[in-house]
């Protein structure tokens, strides 16, 4: 009589865009996800475009917006050059399937692009439906080296893999039917011994438009599909050996972190961090499916484990130290703001309805101002909804060039001492703070300061604290 066999693993893989960079990166990546498969794990792979793309996409429609078409064309075939050799260095044969896909996409791209030249209008809509087509580009790439080693694969839009999203062009949210339509799409490859290849960071309305889910947000396609798939583990294969103690270009000596709970992980992402995409973890706290964040380079190394409990070191009350640059600080000021509630109401009003982040706030004791932190590419508009929304009396001034650092650890709650190691640090680099904030959740202490001096401050910080010792060393 035969056993009955143990359901086998389910592991969701995200590659982003330096691991699809070229055909040896994408072979490589097709080689981690093939020895899972071969392991007898399922295996769902989440891909990026390929590193650059996107933003080539976008300059390339904001110069055909312009009436610069020759520019947005030459980009267009620098673009196709790119897909077409990968496609040819992974073995794709002139007439093959992928080529003939590849120079489909080429065209239905540069068809949109002509379209917004004629308008000379690219709205939100238009400028989504452009910039995915990196990933719908490179997910036949990476079909293409997952064959070539041998595995059965099929890629998918994200659409089409029931990715479905309201219509928040640029940062788009998944509804709710999306579990089940992902998991309804996506189960049948699976049984069938296939391994589905989703163009990450989209996913569409429920009139068929594309649309995206913000910058780095294959991430969050990724743990949205292994919250519908009720994946073992989600796994986001990166550069970097996993979360580090601070972002390793800052900081040389930067050390890896071997264990966050998901709400560091999404304060570090949200105050700059961008290895991690800042809503990534949230398809994953209800179910506590954990997610993996390893080097493509060592994949051995365990590289970093996000759950739902944090991990308690003694003496490490801080895990990392991150900053956000690009920072405008508005401050509203005037008699007004004395005792008046409804003031400070109208200004989170005004900033709610133009869907601004707002990264620091803070009020001076005797009320008399108000300061706001805001990411500098929408200061502007939230100077522009103050001034339209709050009384005359009142004036709103600008400051730019400003970061916010922020340190991050779940160690810091109750802990003495903390905003004291960070207020030295910074003051014996002679670095001045214009803000402070500490969210009650006591997971987290930021502090605003001149981005010229951000640099600095991280690396004075992360000694502060002594980051670089791997924990238990
Ligand atoms: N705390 C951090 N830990 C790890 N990487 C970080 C951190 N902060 C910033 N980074 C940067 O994030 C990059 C990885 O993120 P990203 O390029 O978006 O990954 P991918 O495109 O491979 O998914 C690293 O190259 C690193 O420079
Ligand atoms: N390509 C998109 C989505 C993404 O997640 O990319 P990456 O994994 O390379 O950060 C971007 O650049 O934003």
């Amino acid at each position: 009589m035969s056993q009955p066999q143990p359901p086998s693993r389910l592991l969701v893989m995200k590659f982003g865009g330096t691991n699809m960079q070229s055909a040896h990166a994408i072979r490589h990546s097709a080689s981690l996800a093939g020895r899972s498969v071969r392991e007898g794990v399922k295996v769902v792979v989440v891909v990026s475009a390929m590193a650059g793309v996107t933003n080539g996409l976008l300059h390339l429609a904001d110069a055909a917006q312009s009436g610069d078409i020759a520019r947005a064309n030459d980009e267009i075939a620098a673009l196709r050059t790119r897909h077409f050799t990968a496609a040819q260095e992974l073995g794709a044969a002139p007439d093959s399937e992928t080529v003939r896909e590849l120079r489909e996409l080429h065209e239905t791209l540069r068809q949109a692009v002509y379209g917004v030249y004629l308008l000379r209008e690219l709205t939100p809509r238009s400028r989504d439906l452009i910039v995915a087509f990196g990933e719908r580009l490179s997910a036949p790439l990476m079909s293409l080296a997952l064959e070539q080693s041998g595995l059965r694969a099929r890629h998918l839009t994200g659409g089409e893999a029931g990715i479905l999203t309201d219509t928040n062009f640029g940062n788009a949210r998944p509804l709710p039917g999306t579990y089940e339509r992902v998991g309804d799409r996506l189960s049948g490859f699976l049984s069938a011994g296939v391994t589905p290849v989703i163009a990450g960071f989209m996913g569409e309305t429920e009139q068929g438009a594309i649309t995206t889910l913000g910058r780095g947000g294959t991430d969050f396609s990724a743990t949205i599909v292994g919250k519908a798939l009720g994946a073992d583990e989600v796994w986001a294969w990166k550069d970097v050996d996993g979360v580090m103690s601070a972002d390793p270009r800052v900081v040389g000596d930067a050390s890896n972190i071997g264990v966050l709970s998901y709400g560091e992980v999404m304060e570090l992402a949200y105050f700059g961090a961008k290895v991690l995409h800042p809503l990534a973890v949230t398809p994953l706290q209800d179910s506590g499916i954990p997610l993996r964040v390893k080097s493509a380079a060592d994949p051995d190394f365990a590289g970093t484990l996000v759950r739902s409990q944090a991990e308690e070191i003694p003496g490490r009350p801080v895990k990392a130290v991150t900053a956000i640059k690009n920072v405008s600080l508005l401050t509203v000021t005037g008699a007004g703001v004395l005792g008046v509630p409804e003031v400070i109401a109208s200004v989170f009003t005004a900033i709610a309805r133009e869907n601004i982040t707002l990264l620091m706030v803070s009020q001076s004791s005797s009320m008399s101002n108000v300061s706001l932190a805001v990411p500098s590419a929408d200061a502007a508009r939230a100077l522009q909804a103050l001034r339209a929304g709050l009384s005359s009396e009142l004036n709103v001034e600008e400051t730019n060039g400003v970061a916010v650092l922020a340190i991050v650890g779940s160690g810091m709650r109750g802990q003495q001492g903390v905003s004291a190691r960070l207020f030295t640090a910074l003051a014996s680099e002679d670095i001045n703070i214009l803000m402070i904030s500490q969210g009650s959740s006591e997971l987290n202490i930021s502090v605003a300061l001149s981005g010229e001096e951000v640099d600095r401050a991280t690396a004075a910080v992360h000694a502060a604290f002594t980051l670089s010792q791997p924990v238990g060393a």
